[in-house]
């Protein structure tokens, strides 16, 4: 738009200038904000008022180089800054701090502050996720459906007929098996498989990130409106919505006829919510927003990081034969069971590994402090400071994974468990050396999920296919920020085992 017609568009509606002026104020302050935090730390990058910003596109496209470079030049400070578009991040690398942020209580350094600022919760999950966590508590898994549901998903898509390969684009066809799977688990049959519902839940993520964009130069008097007319949240909410209420208004009737523990009461996690919710929590749109939320927690999550697994099993055959016999075994002995999959020790070092090297993201443990705090170490961290934990900086470690740290060994965690300490090495345990779930209090409360679907993924498509890369090198991931992108625009081949 050029100047003259928006001076225009002002004359006629002036609640333009209203909107621009406000947003500009916002920019203004937070930009202001960004400065005043200031954490006297080695900063990684330009760290002039303005030449920052050229950092930050930096840190945006090439994050895994500028986090790689920090981590050779200040790993032995323990702790950079580095620039993004929206604040500086203070990072901590060393295990000192480590534990220091570990041991922090929530009313210090807080996840869920650091969540709000970032994905603007109170505007685009909504202001009652923020304060009220009860959905945290319900993740105890139902086996047989995640089993069963895992099975058709992977059958509805792969349908390769004698010797053929066919083609399929992995990390569409993750997304689909994944967002079946918790579906399963969240809402049950059949609104899992309900095509609409799923895509809304799988593009919730994207709308998120892309609603706290929106909405965070405003200031918060105009976020909510803003909120509402200009970003996909509301529309997924109210899709959502629409797509849940009969579903929980019979369940509501089916609740006052016969009490809460009436005869067939689906196990999932709606009648966790439906029986936890207290006041306004029982709304149909409060609960179906905790559905969006824990899809945004858990499809883009697990599906990215089943989608390196997928790559790193096509692309090494040798690990086929020794994982097929470890599933084999343990299924012919036990059936498709929880315990049954907990023994199959190689098939969680291979998901582990991949994650170690290809977590969800190369920063971990997102924190705000909501009080001024000061590490061990003496550094002084203002309010209102993000700090994260540099993941992959531990996870490449030689110090800690010995020479070979910065190379693909599926087994690694199968030997150090065979070596010593069995828990410690288990894909779900969290520790200063493996941060993919984060740390301490607030470390991924689905983790024992995930790992429990990818599990199920893993050797059921080893049991019943032949995978293999569509060339012989292993896709590479792309970066934004530090978050780790599978490439998506890459095949996998499947054919039926032979
Ligand atoms: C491979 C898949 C997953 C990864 C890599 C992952 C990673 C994480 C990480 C890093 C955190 C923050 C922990 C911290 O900062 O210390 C987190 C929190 C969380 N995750 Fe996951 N997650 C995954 C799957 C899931 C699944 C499947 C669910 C739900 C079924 C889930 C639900 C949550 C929730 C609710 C929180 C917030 C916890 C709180 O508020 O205290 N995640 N996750």
């Amino acid at each position: 738009m050029e100047l003259n017609q928006l001076l225009n568009a002002i004359q006629y509606h002036p609640w333009i200038f209203v909107v621009v002026s406000l947003a500009t104020f916002g920019a203004i302050k937070a930009y202001v904000r960004r400065w005043r935090q200031w954490v006297d730390v080695p900063v990684m990058g330009p760290s002039g008022v303005f030449s920052s910003y050229s950092g930050a596109l930096r840190f945006l496209k090439h994050g895994d180089k500028v986090l790689e470079e920090a981590y050779m030049r200040y790993r032995k400070r323990g702790i950079f800054k580095v620039a993004d578009l929206a604040r500086w991040i203070v990072v901590i690398i060393s295990p000192e701090l480590l534990e220091d942020l570990k041991r922090a209580q929530d009313d210090h350094l807080s996840f869920s502050e650091g969540v709000a600022e970032f994905v603007q919760v109170d505007w685009t999950l909504g202001p009652n996720v923020h304060k009220n966590d009860y959905h945290v508590p319900f993740l105890t898994a139902m086996y047989p459906e995640i089993h069963d549901e895992i099975c058709s998903a992977i059958s509805d898509q792969i349908t390769p007929q004698g010797e053929e390969w066919i083609s399929i684009n992995a990390i569409g066809f993750v997304s689909q098996v994944v967002a079946r799977a918790n579906n399963r688990t969240f809402v049950g049959l059949p609104l899992c498989r309900d095509p609409e519902f799923l895509e809304l839940n799988l593009r919730y993520t994207m709308d998120v990130v892309i609603g706290a964009e929106i909405c965070r130069p405003f200031p918060v008097i105009l976020k909510g409106i803003v909120a509402r007319l200009f970003t996909p949240v509301a529309a997924a909410t109210k899709k959502a919505t629409k797509k849940l209420q009969p579903l929980i208004r019979s369940r509501y009737s089916l609740l006052r006829t016969h009490g809460k523990d009436y005869e067939d009461k689906p196990l999932d996690f709606l009648s966790f919510l439906m029986d936890e919710a207290v006041g306004i929590e029982k709304d149909p749109e409060e609960l179906s927003r905790r559905i969006l939320v824990m899809n945004f927690a858990a499809n883009s999550t697990t599906s990215m990081s089943f989608t390196h697994v997928l790559f790193f099993i096509a692309g090494m055959p040798e690990y086929v034969a020794p994982l097929r016999e470890e599933v084999e075994g343990v299924i012919a002995a036990e059936g498709w069971t929880r315990t049954a999959l907990s023994k199959c020790h190689k098939l969680d070092s291979f998901i582990k590994e991949t994650m170690r090297l290809r977590g969800a993201g190369k920063l971990s443990t997102l924190r705000m402090a909501v009080k001024d705090f000061t590490f061990s170490d003496g550094t002084f961290i203002p309010k209102g400071t993000i700090i994260q934990g540099l993941a992959s900086g531990r996870h490449e470690d030689p110090e800690i994974y010995g020479e070979s740290a910065a190379e693909f060994d599926g087994f690694r965690f199968d030997n150090l468990r065979n070596a010593g300490d069995v828990t410690k090495h288990q894909a779900v345990s969290v520790g200063l050396d493996y941060l993919a779930f984060g740390l301490g209090k607030p470390a991924c409360p689905g983790r024992f999920f995930a790992v429990l679907v990818m599990k199920t993924m893993l050797a059921h498509i080893l049991l019943h296919y032949d995978v293999k890369n569509t060339s012989d090198k292993i896709p590479l991931p792309s970066y934004m920020n530090a978050s780790c992108i599978p490439d998506s625009s890459a095949n996998v081949m499947f054919r039926k085992r032979q």
